[in-house]
């Protein structure tokens, strides 16, 4: 394409626009069919949309829609602080910002333009700051691998800027309408969240899990007990925590107990209270986890771990939201609705006379299952942009990225531990790259064996893995010996995890431990939260 299109491409032709406008109510689909459009007309190598993260206390970027840049950057969430590029964009006064070819400030997509093995050292990068209704609202990029490559290009990118920037505006208030029809007249502006959740900061985009996040916006605007299933790690608490923010209680509390990580004496104290006196330490009253969700949403995780005779007391609580505090004989009533998760089989535990059936029916009137993250497919490399780029800022790194046969692999590779082996495979791969070897220019680049997946030649192909990677720490490297030792508890813990479907209960009496032990010895080596 040469300069003398510039005119044709400052009105964009009927069809396009019209095929545009009609996915103004389907923003997921309209904002990566825009820059399919942008692409065709400019002479762009790579282009993103990125809106701003208003709910975030940090001033975030979140990619919308992509070209040419690689399948993780999608995941990334750009921090202004560490982006001077972005930061500069989005204080651009004049509409587009065209940065000299030689430019000092780091580009936030070195490294992610796929097959690209140079540096962007010499390119040509144009952003364009967009704002709705006189706001900030996000931006455009575009770079390109030539220098000059933009000359004489600046006024069809800016009307680009500007058709995107009014999609943008009829998006934003459709979404507001539609919002105020819903709740009867009180103007609420939410923005559309497509399929990235950001108030939970979920990430996917996959069929399964933009099937699970429409059903949990369905199912959030009831009061209905939620019971979320899901293998361990799969990101159950992120639901229970969307199902929250989504749901009419969203301005109440969200209270989070971990059933597996309460000490039996204490259970019935801490889900219900206790009056001063009801047992030695009880210096005064107190109240329960039930009590403090009142108004608002009580989250149950790893139910399946609550011992027999909580469970007793918690039918009550179910049935009529009645709670009795330990020690007293006054019943409370309370306005709480319920949201459990567990990686148990529930129906097995009833069977087998670990779970009490009654309980079980009340909890499971709504069933929601979290996809494991092996059936998510490129939500895979999504998931790893937004990690790669909180350890590319936790590290100091200009860039942190996966070779393209590490994306491979992580695809094929079973993930039975799912995000959360997925966060730390990344977090510790980073680690142990940035410990092997200097970053070129910046840039770390992970392969197979820094995210402790095996090893294959470029172009063979990718190992089939049934079990968690065994690797351990080699006694050549040059590890200190704390340092050793933890990766060894990791692998073990994960292993024992593998073998017992993810149950910590199973897994903490395989080890010889005490279940609460193992919970603070995981938390401490980062394999819980
Ligand atoms: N879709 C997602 N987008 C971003 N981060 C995610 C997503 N799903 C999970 N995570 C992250 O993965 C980690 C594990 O998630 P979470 O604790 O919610 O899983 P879980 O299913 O509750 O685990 P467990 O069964 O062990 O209780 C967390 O750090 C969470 O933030």
């Amino acid at each position: 394409m040469d300069n003398t299109a510039v005119t044709m491409t400052t009105t964009l032709p009927l069809d396009e626009t019209g095929a545009l406008l009609r996915l103004l109510d389907d923003p997921a689909r309209l904002w990566p069919r825009l820059l399919d459009s942008m692409t065709r007309h400019l002479p762009c190598d790579a282009c993103a949309l990125l809106r701003h993260d208003g709910r975030s206390s940090d001033a975030l970027l979140v990619p919308l829609a992509t070209r040419g840049l690689s399948p993780d950057t999608l995941g990334r969430r750009f921090a202004l602080n560490d982006h001077p590029r972005l930061r500069a964009i989005a204080g651009a006064e004049g509409g587009l910002l065209r940065f000299p070819p030689k430019c000092e400030l780091p580009d936030p997509y070195d490294g992610l333009i796929p097959d690209l093995n140079q540096r962007l050292h010499v390119h040509d990068c144009i952003g364009a700051p967009l704002n709705v209704d006189g706001r900030p609202w996000g931006m455009l990029t575009l770079d390109a691998l030539n220098e000059g490559r933009f000359d004489g290009w600046e006024e069809a990118i800016a009307a680009w800027a500007r058709l995107t920037a009014d999609l943008a505006t009829a998006v934003e208030r459709r979404a507001a309408l539609a919002a105020d029809v819903e709740r009867g007249g009180r103007v609420v502006r939410e923005l559309d969240e497509t399929t990235t959740g950001r108030e939970t900061g979920m990430v996917g985009s996959s069929p399964a899990m933009a099937a699970m996040l429409t059903e949990i916006d369905t199912v959030a605007a009831s009061d209905l007990v939620v019971l979320v299933l899901g293998e361990t790690g799969v990101g159950k608490e992120l639901v229970a925590r969307r199902l929250h923010a989504r749901s009419s209680r969203a301005a109440g509390p969200l209270v989070h107990v971990n059933c597996a990580a309460l000490p039996d004496a204490l259970v019935e104290s801490e889900l219900f209270g206790h009056v001063r006196g009801a047992f030695s330490g009880a210096v005064s009253d107190r109240r329960g986890k039930f009590e403090l969700a009142d108004g608002g949403t009580l989250f149950l995780d790893e139910v399946g771990e609550l011992p027999l005779a909580a469970q007793a007391k918690m039918l009550r609580a179910l049935q009529n939201g009645e709670v009795q505090r330990v020690g007293s004989d006054r019943h409370i009533t309370v306005d709480v609705r319920v949201v459990a998760a567990t990686n148990r089989d529930l129906a097995t535990e009833v069977r087998e006379g670990r779970f009490r059936a009654d309980v079980y029916h009340r909890l499971s009137v709504y069933p929601l299952r979290v996809p494991p993250l092996r059936d998510r497919g490129t939500d895979i490399l999504r998931l790893a942009g937004l990690f790669l780029e909180r350890n590319r800022a936790r590290l100091g790194l200009r860039n942190l990225r996966l070779s393209s046969s590490s994306e491979r692999h992580m695809l094929s590779y079973p993930w039975p531990g799912n995000v959360r082996e997925l966060e730390h495979a990344i977090g510790r791969g980073a680690i142990r790259a940035r410990v092997a070897r200097p970053p070129d220019g910046g840039v770390l680049t992970l392969t197979p064996i820094d995210l402790g997946l095996e090893e294959a030649g470029e172009g063979s192909p990718a190992p089939v893995i049934d079990a968690l990677p065994t690797r351990l720490p080699n006694p050549s490297e040059d590890l200190p010996l704390r340092d050793a030792v933890e990766e060894l508890q990791r692998r073990l813990i994960q292993d024992r995890l593998g073998r017992h479907g993810g149950n910590w209960a199973k897994a903490a009496r395989s080890l010889g431990l005490d279940r609460s032990n193992l919970f603070r010895l995981a938390k401490r080596l980062g394999l819980r939260e």
